[in-house]
């Protein structure tokens, strides 16, 4: 067993995330250590944000990303902003800049708490998202699922957040789809070469829109804040809604609600919402053995 390090059990709008502290160090988490983890009902996940040592000066951490089944993730919305509250409650700052295999990332935690992350510009070319067949418009790609003259879903605008993303519009009550079915077969359609975030999307006024993802590498989620923005921008983009949404994650505890800008003057993708801690404890990054701290009354695993 490695030394352990500090981690923390936090979330999103209810998505499952682990942040884990491995500053000071040089190995990773390894995917058989996250897949350990997400064995356990307590540590279950969707994301691991693994904060480590900045690698650019002017930021402050570099994050790796890993999904539930052990692989890379390049963005998570919902995982940066409990970076953030973490990083903010140890530090008292409140303004960071962060590192990912996808670029940097600006983020602010807010007098109310809520914070801010930019996310970045969103990509539409086929080839950058990827998508396997070239497709001049991604605004409406030709794609289906279910009987041929009467698909489930179809026609999905895809985008990429630094991840993958499809976007599926809907006229009904995005809860009233079995995408616990659909969501697999999309997430390893033959079109998605790095497979998909998929996501039901309901507009519901001009700045308002419900979603539900399944998410690459983690299945169903309760929310999913890069697919937030990326239906956001793609809403935007289809004339659907304005630039300024609050997107309704119908699957989060309480329908949480991320607000999500895509800003006319540089084209950068802000989303705003809350983070909750949990719990923290200790895990070993290399196997995954884990033990809660002694103070909130849990023992070890
Ligand atoms: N939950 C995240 C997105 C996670 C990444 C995704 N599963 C992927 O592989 O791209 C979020 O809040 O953005």
């Amino acid at each position: 067993m490695s030394a352990t390090v500090e981690f923390a059990k936090m979330n999103g709008l209810g998505n499952k995330i682990l942040v884990v502290d491995m500053r000071g160090r040089a190995d990773r988490v390894t995917p058989a250590a996250a897949i350990a983890l997400n064995a356990e009902p307590d540590t279950q996940f969707d994301q691991i944000m693994a904060i480590h040592d900045p690698k650019a000066s002017g930021t402050d951490a570099w994050i790796d990303i890993l999904n539930s089944d052990g692989s890379k993730a390049q963005a998570c919305g919902n995982g940066t902003r409990c970076v953030v509250q973490a990083l903010a409650a140890e530090t008292g700052k409140k303004v960071f800049t962060f590192q990912t295999v996808a670029g940097i990332l600006n983020a602010v935690e807010h007098e109310d708490g809520t914070i801010s992350v930019d996310m970045g510009k969103p990509v539409f070319d086929w080839d950058k998202i990827p998508l396997a067949e070239e497709f001049h418009d991604t605004s409406r790609i030709e794609l289906q699922i279910g009987p041929i003259d009467n698909p489930v879903m179809h026609s999905p605008s895809v985008t990429s957040m630094g991840n993958p993303h499809a976007i599926f519009w809907v006229d009904r009550d995005v809860m009233s789809f079995d995408l616990g079915r659909f969501g697999p077969l999309l997430e390893n359609h033959p079109m998605f070469p790095e497979r998909a975030n998929i996501t039901l999307a309901q507009v519901t006024s001009l700045s308002s829109i419900t979603t539900r993802t399944w998410e690459r590498g983690a299945g169903l989620t309760l929310a999913c804040g890069s697919a937030a923005c990326a239906t956001a921008v793609s809403a935007a983009r289809t004339g659907r809604t304005g630039r300024e949404v609050a997107v309704t994650v119908a699957s989060s505890p309480n329908q949480g609600v991320l607000t999500i800008e895509w800003r006319e003057h540089d084209g950068r993708v802000i989303m705003t919402g809350p983070a909750e801690w949990e719990w923290s404890g200790a895990l070993d990054p290399s196997t995954g053995a884990w033990s809660r701290d002694a103070t909130q009354g849990a023992q070890a695993r």
